[in-house]
């Protein structure tokens, strides 16, 4: 198996290559695949909000069309405790105001709390995942800690601009797998 360390070394370097306007078209087509998603069931959608410099996926595709088309659907944000490595879960509404944290990470200022057996929908944000479902992130858990909290019917769905990778990735028992992960021309599921 590849060693963790070595997969999110070289898929932090793959998207830190890509050019700003690619990202862009990328990030645009992810959200029109979102979209095809049946999001019926969806009351709250936790998101995520681009990491300035780290070239992730600009969700505010997304949130923007959220906000136009679907209003009944409450957009939640992650707050990260850098202490222990936990997240909070906070509405984000169009009017919410929002600070930047000492990892760079744009997060609510608000604390107007949800908890996460509310949450119906998760777009994940990685950096690696393999045709399996395993996911690999930034290695603090973060992500691996809230999934364990959520609803076992809560849909996990990651994002990515690239396919999953062919060498099934190193997992343990305390990760939680993907049901589904978009990417710019389709939607893998698992
Ligand atoms: N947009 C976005 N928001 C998110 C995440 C994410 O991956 N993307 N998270 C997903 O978990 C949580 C935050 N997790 C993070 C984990 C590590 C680092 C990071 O930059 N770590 C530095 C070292 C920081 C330090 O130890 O001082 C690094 O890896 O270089 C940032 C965020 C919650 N919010
Ligand atoms: N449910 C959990 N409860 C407590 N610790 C956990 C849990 N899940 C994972 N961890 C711990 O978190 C650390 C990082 O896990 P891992 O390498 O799977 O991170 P990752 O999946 O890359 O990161 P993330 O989940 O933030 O995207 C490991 O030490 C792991 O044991």
């Amino acid at each position: 198996m590849p060693d963790k360390k070595e997969v999110r070394k070289q898929y932090a370097l793959k998207r830190q290559q890509i050019h700003p306007d690619q990202l862009e078209q990328w990030s645009t087509d992810i959200a029109q695949q979102f979209f095809l998603m049946n999001l019926d069931q969806v009351k709250y959608l936790h998101i995520f909000y681009p990491i300035i410099g780290k070239q992730e996926i600009n969700c505010l595709h997304i949130a923007n069309q959220i906000r136009e088309k679907h209003p009944n659907i409450t957009l939640v944000l992650p707050k990260s405790n850098l202490a222990d490595f936990s997240l909070q879960h906070v509405i984000w509404r169009a009017d919410t105001t929002l600070v930047m944290n000492a990892w760079g990470i744009t997060e609510p200022h608000s604390e107007e709390y949800v908890p996460a057996e509310k949450i119906d929908l998760i777009l994940i944000p990685l950096l690696a995942y393999d045709k399996e479902g395993n996911r690999l992130g930034y290695g603090k858990g973060f992500y691996d800690r809230f999934l364990s909290e959520c609803r076992p019917d809560a849909a996990k769905v990651g994002l990515s601009y690239f396919p999953p990778e062919e060498n099934i990735l190193p997992h343990d028992a305390l990760d939680i797998r993907l049901d589904s992960c978009i990417t710019p021309d389709k939607t893998w599921e698992f």
